[in-house]
Parts: structure tokens; sequence; C-alpha cells
């Protein structure tokens, strides 16, 4: 039977800004690896001169670095890496196995991946054995020693770059760093190197002082970067992602000056660009503007918010839903008292059993530090002190997250939430 040959609706005609902002948008994106790195010689320098004794056949020290978020650890652990790579003689060869603990944090999946990856790192194409670990079914011990065969097959040096070690370490102890900074001394034709990285090192409590001191024979600090180094890094990559005049200073240094507030992110800085550059291109425009970047600056916060409503546990949650009521029968800022008696009675209508003052208090803290509401201690001299908490700006958006959740759309006490939520007031 003939088919009638497709017409197009034009669906997406309305859609396509005539004028061009975008030359390359993907040098925007968080896995795009710059080929230079701007402010970040001295780290690069500090890495290479660890790593530098592989190329002459010898072990170098691990290394543990620490910074906070989006200060350039990975990029730059990277850059030197794929430099060695590069540099290393066939005979004795360097490789570098990046995995990240958020996803690979269990003994099992770190140590599959590192020979999973190794064995199919050195291989030609056709002869790849991918995968020769299953995902799951195997003794921690046999995936050991099969990591054993494959790196001694290998042959050279393995860094192996734990990023997010931190995240490893609290969900599975630290028994995968144990043998890992032990592997060598089993080891004869090839060696490994460890880089760990994190942006909390409160992980280090969680280790045996002798794991410590090996994982961190070297440590190094990433400091954040101030507005002017995150300028001439946004510099660098709009450059490669706008077409020629689509960008002005302004909106670079705006970009930047932003995302300095808070703590130097460069992730931060080039989201807020990339951003900007989508909305001016949805509406038409020529240029990226200042308006852009406000937008995409309350865009960016919005979604980081809800985000982590949406991740709180579910003691939280109810924590923070007794707050929204009180919010909405008009109260403007709390007492821990006051909301700790609201919490009782959300509790008891979820059949949910409730904590206990202090630990109530504990997560009224924990949401203070995420940004979800603030707190202040008031004086009153001899009469003590109270903590007052209220939220900072409109509470429309956490109570969307909040009351998606059908056992607090059930909830009888909380339907003043469901009512304002249904009005999007
Ligand atoms: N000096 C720099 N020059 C160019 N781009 C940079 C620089 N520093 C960071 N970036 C870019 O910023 C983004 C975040 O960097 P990176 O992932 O390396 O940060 P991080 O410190 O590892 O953060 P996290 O701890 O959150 O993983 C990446 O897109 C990276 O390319």
């Amino acid at each position: 039977m003939d088919s009638e040959p497709y017409k197009s609706t034009g669906l997406f005609k309305k859609y396509i800004n005539p004028n061009k902002i975008f030359q390359n948008r993907e040098v925007l994106r968080h896995s795009y690896s710059p080929k230079e790195l701007p402010h970040r010689m001295d780290q690069i320098d500090s890495i290479a001169e660890i790593l530098a004794p592989a190329l002459q056949g010898a072990t170098p020290s691990n290394i543990l670095i620490y910074g906070k978020t989006g200060t350039g650890k990975t990029a730059t652990v990277k850059f030197v890496g794929t430099e060695l790579e590069n540099e290393s003689s066939e005979f004795s060869p360097c490789r570098l196995v990046h995995l990240n603990c958020e996803t690979i944090d269990t003994q099992y999946r770190v140590l599959a991946q590192i020979a999973n990856h190794v064995s199919g790192h050195d291989l030609k194409a056709s002869d790849k054995i991918k995968n020769t670990i299953p995902a799951t079914g195997w003794h921690t011990d046999q995936v050991y020693s099969e990591l054993k065969n494959v790196l001694e097959q290998a042959g050279g040096l393995q860094i192996i770059v734990l990023d997010e070690i931190d995240k490893l370490v609290k969900k599975s102890g630290d028994d995968t760093l144990y043998n890992l900074t032990r592997i060598n001394s089993d080891l004869f034709s090839s060696r490994v190197c460890i880089i760990g990285i994190s942006n909390d090192l409160t992980f280090k409590d969680f280790l045996d002082p002798r794991v410590l001191s090996s994982l961190s024979e070297e440590e190094l600090v990433f400091p954040p970067y101030n507005a002017d180094q995150l300028r001439d890094i946004l510099h660098q990559r709009a450059e490669m992602a706008f077409f020629p005049d689509v960008v002005s200073d302004e909106v670079i240094g705006l970009c930047a000056a932003r995302a300095a507030q808070e703590h130097g992110d460069a992730r931060r800085a080039l989201d807020l660009l990339r951003v900007s550059g989508e909305l001016a291109e949805r509406e038409g425009a020529e240029h990226v503007m200042v308006k852009h970047v406000n937008s995409a600056q309350e865009n960016i916060e919005t979604d980081t918010m809800s985000e982590c409503v949406k991740t709180l546990p579910s003691q939280s949650k109810i924590v923070l839903c007794s707050m929204l009521l009180m919010a909405a029968s008009g109260q403007k800022v709390f007492t821990s008292g006051s909301v700790i008696n609201v919490y009782r009675e959300v509790a008891a209508e979820l059949d949910t059993e409730a904590l206990s003052h202090r630990r109530v208090s504990d997560l009224i803290n924990e949401l203070n530090m995420l940004g979800i509401i603030t707190t202040r201690v008031v004086s009153h001299g001899r009469h003590g002190r109270t903590t007052e908490i209220y939220f900072k700006s409109p509470t429309n958006d956490i109570r969307t997250v909040i009351m998606n959740d059908s056992r607090f759309q059930e909830c009888g006490i909380l339907h003043p939430l469901l009512k304002s939520h249904e009005k999007g007031d």
C-alpha cells in the first residue's frame, strides 16, 4: 500500500530564532573539556610535578585534592592526565581511569569499573573484552584478583581518579581505598597511583589513619575563583560558544560577578551564561542582554531550590510542611517551639513517629544551612535567647514541590497548602 508523502506542519518554525546566538553551545556544557585552563597554572604545575616520575618508570605519590565545587579540580586533573597519557612511551604507558564515585559507590563497582576500563583500553578495538566483570554476582575477592590480572596484562601505570571520593567512603567505608592503596605490593609489571578529589573533607574522619596517610601523600587545595578570574574563563568559552558580537563584556562581567558572589564556582558562571544565551535565543533577540542574565539567575535558583527540596528526607519535609502551614496562616516569623508543636500535629496525622525536640531543632538547622529557610538568634537579655525562623523569599516553589507528594495531598491538616497550591498563589 502506498503511504502518503509526509507533510510537515511547521511545528518548529516559530521556535527557530533567525538571529543566530550560539555557534557551539556544547562548549558551555559541564562535559566539555577545555584545552586551556586559565588561572589553574599553579595547580597544573603542582600535579605535573608529582606525576612526572611516572615517565621514568617510578610510581608517583597518591594525591588528595580538595576544593569547593566548580573550582576546576576535575578539569585540571583530566588535563594533566591526558598530557601524561600522550607523553608516556608505549613501553611504559600511563593511563588515566576516571571514576565518579557519586554513582560508582561500592567496592565491587569501583574495582570492576577499573578492570573493565583497563581491559578495554589498551587492546585493539576488535579484541576489546568489554565488561569482563559482570555488574553483579561475583565475590569481591574474585573481582579484586581479576583486577590484578587485568593490571598485570596491561602493564605500565594506571592513574585512578576517584572523583567525589567522599561519597564512596560515606556509602561503603574505606575497604576499597585500603585495597587500592595496597595493590602495588601484589603487582609485578604494573603500578597504580590514586588521585582522590572531594569538596567535603569530613570524609577523612571515616578513614583508618593508615589509609589516610597513604592516600594523602600529597595534598592540594584548589581556591575559589574571584570575579576577574571567572571573567577570563567565561571570555575564553564565550568566544567559541557564541557568534561574534552576541555577548558583550558587560554581560560576561555580570555573570562572573554573580557567580563570584556565591563561592567562585566556574560551573555556576558557565550555567548562567548558557541559560542567558538560551533565553535570548528563545525570545528572538539579537544579543544576550542584562535582563536575560537576571532571568537566567532566577531560573537557576528555582531549579536548585526545587531539586534540593525534592531530595529532602521525609522528616525534614514534614518540618518544612509545618512551617509552610504557619506561613499560609499569615505568620511571617516562627519560633522553633511553635514549629515543633505544629510538626507534632502534622506527624500524627501522617501516622509518622514524631522526632524529639532536639532532632527537630537539628533538622531546622539543616534546612537553614541548605538556604531553604533563614534563622537568627535573638537575645532577650536576662530572659535568654530564642531562635527566629522565617522564609527569605516567597514560598510558592517550595510549596509546589512539597504538595506534589500524594501523602501530603491526602493529609487533612495540610489542605490550606493544597488550596493555595491549586490556586497558584
Ligand atoms: N580554569 C578554568 N578554565 C576553564 N574552564 C574551567 C576552569 N575551571 C573550571 N572550569 C569549567 O568549570 C566547570 C566545572 O569545573 P570542574 O568540574 O573541574 O570543577 P570541580 O572543582 O571538579 O567541581 P565539583 O567539585 O563540583 O566536581 C567545567 O565545565 C570546567 O570546564
